[in-house]
């Protein structure tokens, strides 16, 4: 691997003098949406100078437990203690009031506005009044002291997913008393280089006696940095360890999963000497970004029936843009994209008729309706409509839905959930069965473990090898150098405009594609 997460051990910046002394305290906290107990008799303590990771696997209440701690959520029963004495911490300002802060998983940004005046922003509305030169000054501060390197000037547009998170990092951090931080999944976002220096800066500030609240799905985060671990499991805290016990991967795995067993991945021809026919093409290719700028110039790239095409890249090298492209959100400026050697005209239509499904790399931002169920969603780019009078024969969906074999490994929650109070996996697993159920000639699919507990990632690891198996030509962008190597056929990179390769996976390795996504071709 390019990165090595372990380097950032946990006794590097270790303050063992201050950790018994809790900043936070919960004892039974109980919380209910209807009949839907998600948070059950939660007990759990934030120590000073500590990082405690909580582990769950998707729906399992992760969220909405911070949500509580954050003031978001008033819990149904139960207390929360800070200082020794039972604290109120609804609505979130209180809980800032208190000290405590929280790093979302959707950034809290506007993108027309500088880091400088998001910040100015964020700080008046909580009533704290800092002169622009002073905030200015704290920024660099606080970046420099915390390795969060953002430039004050920058429009958040402008700013790559890392950018954004250490902007909202620094926000928190510059609010007076923050002395409880809480990450919901902040490594999701990240590429390999930035959650090294991550953890790094996690360590800081456990050095500098904050308590860090961690929710993961990556063991080996929290094995290289927790000191304390929770383990929920259907809203309840099922099991706990800290790393005076011992902290073991497969312990942790065993106390998510449960009764379940994890399945190793399975490909059978993976890297085949074959040449499958063509089904998809760019010659050429330019594109351009939002504001005009070449993003990638004169790419050739060519997608193959069965095959899975890995897309390794640092995040803004052109990946949103080019999957753009591929479903016919954004055209070509110059150069020619074929499906099945004709020019396609028109948008979106023209793609989902030529039998292309995309996942976008956001699909909580991109791809939810608020309001509309599981089953609506389903004929959104999903399952064929059959129309019924005016409307949609629904009855057939939700027959196709309930007897897809997809979204039966996936667990997909039932049909008449509302999307927009899933959980964030759950929505993903949504999104994913959606794209799978169509049997689609072509698939391009962004991030697709991205937020996925550990063992619905093996899950759609094998249903995308599944899917090339019968036929479907994947393209699969993602930050995961070894998901891409599992499972691709051929590999791209995308760096300094360019898209170089394709790679046989037998015939290079990780840190070789690591050094062209840093500098393009090799030393
Ligand atoms: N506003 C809401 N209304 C109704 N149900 C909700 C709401 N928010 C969450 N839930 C449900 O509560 C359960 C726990 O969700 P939560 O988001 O806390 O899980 P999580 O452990 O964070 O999952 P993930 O890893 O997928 O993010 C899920 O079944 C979810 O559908």
């Amino acid at each position: 691997m390019i990165y090595n997460i372990f380097k950032v051990g946990w006794k590097m910046n270790h303050s063992r003098d201050t950790a018994d002394f809790y900043l936070l305290r919960t004892e039974g906290l109980t919380k209910r949406f209807g009949s839907l107990v998600v948070n059950k008799d939660i007990n759990l303590e934030v120590k000073q100078g500590s990082i405690h990771a909580i582990l769950g696997e998707n729906g399992a209440g992760k969220s909405t437990l911070m949500k509580m701690l954050y003031g978001v959520y008033a819990p149904d029963a139960g207390a929360i203690y800070m200082d020794g004495e039972a604290v109120s911490l609804h609505p979130p300002l209180k809980a800032k009031a208190k000290g405590i802060g929280m790093v979302f998983q959707d950034f809290r940004l506007i993108p027309a506005m500088t880091v400088l005046d998001n910040i100015a922003l964020a700080m008046s509305s909580g009533g704290w009044r800092l002169r622009r030169k002073q905030l200015r000054d704290s920024i660099l501060g606080i970046s420099e002291k915390y390795g969060l390197s953002v430039d004050p000037d920058a429009h958040v547009w402008q700013l790559d997913l890392g950018q954004r998170q250490r902007l909202e990092i620094v926000k928190v951090l510059l609010i007076p008393g923050t002395r409880v931080i809480i990450f919901d999944e902040p490594t999701s976002v990240l590429v390999p280089q930035e959650v090294e220096a991550f953890l790094q800066m996690l360590g800081l500030l456990r050095q500098d006696g904050y308590g860090i609240l961690l929710i993961t799905h990556k063991i080996n985060e929290v094995l290289a940095c927790a000191d304390q671990v929770s383990v929920l499991r259907s809203g309840q805290i099922t099991y706990t360890a800290s790393r005076e016990d011992g902290l073991d991967g497969n312990v942790l795995i065993a106390a998510m999963m449960g009764a379940k067993t994890l399945k190793p991945v399975n490909k059978q021809t993976q890297d085949a000497a074959r040449e499958n026919p063509v089904v998809l093409q760019i010659e050429r290719g330019t594109i351009l970004g939002n504001h005009g700028e070449t993003v990638l110039k004169d790419i050739q790239l060519t997608l193959r029936q069965g095959e899975i095409t890995g897309v390794a890249g640092i995040s803004g090298s052109g990946q949103r843009e080019l999957a753009e492209v591929l479903f016919g959100l954004r055209h070509l400026t110059s150069g020619r994209l074929t499906v099945d050697g004709k020019e396609l005209e028109g948008g979106t239509k023209a793609f989902m008729e030529a039998g292309v499904s995309f996942v976008s790399e956001d699909p909580l931002k991109e791809s939810v309706i608020p309001g509309f169920t599981i089953l609506e969603h389903m004929v959104l780019d999903g399952i064929p409509m059959k129309p019924k009078g005016a409307g949609i024969d629904w009855q057939h969906v939700r027959s196709l839905l309930e007897g897809s074999e997809e979204a039966r490994a996936l667990a997909l929650a039932a049909a008449d959930r509302r999307a927009d109070q899933l959980s964030g996996g759950n929505v993903q697993r949504m999104v994913l069965s959606r794209a799978l159920i169509r049997k689609p000639k072509i698939l391009i699919i962004s991030y697709p473990s991205r937020g996925l507990d550990i063992g619905t990632t093996r899950t759609i690891q094998q249903q995308l090898i599944t899917l090339a198996e019968r036929g479907t030509a994947v393209l699969l962008f993602s930050e995961d150098l070894d998901e891409l190597f599992k499972l691709s056929d051929r590999l791209v990179v995308l760096s300094g405009k360019q898209l170089r390769g394709p790679y046989r996976p037998s015939e290079t390795d990780a840190s070789e594609i690591g050094s062209r996504m840093l500098k393009g071709e090799l030393a």
